[in-house]
């Protein structure tokens, strides 16, 4: 049997969207893993007043490159950014450039995309659906193209309680809608989407599934393998765990409770937390790639990436994780201490968000204004519960993803592919995961040092006898409140603290007598 890294060696490898969270993940462990590969080509554009040159160097002194840089300094050779503006015609890539990639490129992976919730459906429909249908154009003027794996999501289909390993009928003909929005302005698109994309939550999911049909529609002219991962979060193990490098998904909502800011959230306790390492989804992706281009399914095969039905956890042991986690590793200058509830009641949601969201930023501002300061607080409410508003369809139902294509695609692996490629997640600790992804938030999104955790740990102290010293001051200035204005109360209170007096007299009497 053919092992993988055998098969990566000496070939041209294509990959979009290389500078995101996934691609960067994918370049290492190609470079890592399969270091005889010859060439990595990425579709990079020009970013914030940097050169596609001067990002992709920026990239590779990343930490996330510094076992790759350990085995071999000079990797960078291997790598050849092409400038790519996905949404321009013809992916805006030279002449040239198109020239090469037509005879070089052996196999393409394509992991661009727009994955915010709110991105408005035209420019979700630009990159997510026609981007891919022009980058299917330049794959087949691809000489030696063996395969083309295309990266959507588990979610491409959640207006479906199960799914299964295929490509659903797209909930439009991609080509009409295309054609139909072309003459819409953006108002009039605005006011259609939510009648456009139905039972769907947002527009990344509905473009998501538009795309997988674009792809189906090439499975004749390429060989085409479709990954679908869930919620894609931290390493597992490769190249170390616990590497994030964002806030997306369940990140920013982990580090917002470790800030202890987020106090709330309408999840569902009991639905499964479909979270998947981002390793586990590399791994997965390139041994597609290997099988895709080695065995050339007759059609597009479809590979759920998901732990759910294998290795299944859920929101409300997440929960407990994570500020248990938190507690024991804090994040620097937190609000107040970790402590999270999540509720599928809208209610109960509402009201702690009112009690304790909204009241202590009311005061947390007013005390800002009344030192001079700008306030800040309420903002930054305002922006979570936005986010936290566009999560809640994932984290309050579940899904059951079939996974058959990931079994047999594991079977026909070599017993060390499987090591080194490891999509197993049977053997996940979810605990000591979630551990390393709330460390790594700490160490990689927020680049605070492990070296100040005594401090933090104080910090927290101090928040928890401000704590204790308010609550003490309230109650005390509530019975002040009711001892002097109702008769009731003042009874109430002299029969209680007559109870406890002739409880004590009876303990001391007793203690006395058994002496
Ligand atoms: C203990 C409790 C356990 C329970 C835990 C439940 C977790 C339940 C997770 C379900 C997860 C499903 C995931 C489906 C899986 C997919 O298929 S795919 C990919 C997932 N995609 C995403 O997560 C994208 C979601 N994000 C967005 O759509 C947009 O970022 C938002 C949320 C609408 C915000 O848009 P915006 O207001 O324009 O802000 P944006 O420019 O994006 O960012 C502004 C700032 O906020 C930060 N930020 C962005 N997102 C966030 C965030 N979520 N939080 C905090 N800060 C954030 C940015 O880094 C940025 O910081 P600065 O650079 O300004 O310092
Ligand atoms: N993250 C997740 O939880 C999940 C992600 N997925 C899928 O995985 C894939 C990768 O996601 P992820 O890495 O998280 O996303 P990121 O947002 O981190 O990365 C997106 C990438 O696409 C590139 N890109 C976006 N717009 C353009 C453009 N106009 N021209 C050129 N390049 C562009 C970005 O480049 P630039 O740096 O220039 O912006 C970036 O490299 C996506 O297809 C997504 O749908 C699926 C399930 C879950």
């Amino acid at each position: 049997m053919f092992r993988m890294a055998e098969y990566y060696a000496g070939k041209s490898v294509l990959i979009t969207g290389a500078t995101g969270f996934m691609g960067k993940v994918l370049v290492e462990k190609l470079l890592r893993s399969c270091p005889e590969v010859k060439a990595l080509y990425l579709l990079v554009r020009p970013k914030a007043g940097q050169s596609m040159q001067q990002r992709v160097s920026e990239m590779m002194t990343c930490k996330l490159f510094d076992r790759v840089r350990e085995d071999d300094p000079d990797f960078h050779r291997k790598i050849i950014p092409i400038s790519s503006e996905l949404t321009q015609p013809g992916l805006a890539i030279s002449p040239q450039d198109g020239e090469k990639l037509a005879s070089c490129i052996n196999i393409v992976f394509h992991c661009a995309a727009t994955i915010r919730f709110d991105e408005p459906l035209k420019h979700a429909l630009q990159l997510n659906v026609i981007a891919t249908q022009q980058l299917l154009s330049l794959a087949k003027q691809m000489h030696h193209l063996e395969a083309f794996i295309h990266i959507s999501t588990a979610y491409a289909n959640c207006n479906r309680k199960h799914i299964d390993e295929v490509i659903y009928p797209p909930p439009v003909e991609p080509r009409k809608l295309i054609e139909s929005l072309e003459w819409m302005d953006d108002g009039i698109v605005r006011d259609i989407t939510p009648r456009l994309i139905g039972d769907r939550p947002n527009t990344y999911t509905y473009t998501k599934a538009l795309a997988e049909f674009v792809v189906q529609q090439e499975q004749d002219q390429l060989n085409i393998a479709i990954i679908r991962p869930s919620i894609v979060g931290a390493s597992w193990q490769e190249p170390f765990p616990g590497w994030i490098d964002n806030f997306n998904g369940p990140s920013g909502v982990f580090i917002a409770a470790g800030k202890g800011i987020l106090r709330t959230m309408r999840a569902n306790n009991d639905a499964v937390a479909d979270l998947i390492p981002v390793d586990v989804v590399i791994n997965l992706t390139l041994a597609a790639g290997w099988y895709t281009a080695v065995h050339r399914p007759k059609s597009a095969l479809v590979y759920n990436c998901t732990t759910g039905g294998i290795n299944p956890f859920h929101w409300g042991e997440i929960e407990h994780h994570v500020i248990s986690s938190f507690k024991r590793n804090p994040l620097e200058q937190a609000f107040r201490r970790p402590n999270a509830n999540i509720t599928s009641n809208y209610l109960i949601n509402q009201y702690w968000i009112l009690v304790s969201h909204k009241f202590p930023a009311f005061i947390y501002d007013l005390f800002l204004r009344l030192s001079g300061q700008k306030p800040q607080m309420m903002r930054i409410f305002n922006r979570l519960h936005k986010a936290i508003g566009l999560l809640e369809y994932f984290s309050s139902q579940d899904w059951e993803w079939n996974s058959e294509n990931l079994n047999m695609l594991m079977s026909q692996m070599t017993p060390e592919d499987r090591k080194t490629f490891n999509f197993d997640v049977r053997q996940l600790n979810w605990p000591e995961y979630i551990e390393n992804y709330c460390i790594g938030t700490k160490k990689y999104v927020l680049n605070e040092d492990m070296s100040d955790i005594p401090a933090a740990r104080q910090h927290l102290r101090k928040l928890r006898n401000i704590r204790y010293t308010f609550n003490t001051v309230l109650v005390v200035f509530i019975w002040r409140v009711f001892i002097a204005r109702s008769q009731m109360a003042r009874n109430i209170w002299y029969f209680v603290v007559s109870l406890c007096f002739k409880f004590l007299s009876y303990f001391r009497a007793s203690s006395t007598l058994t002496n």
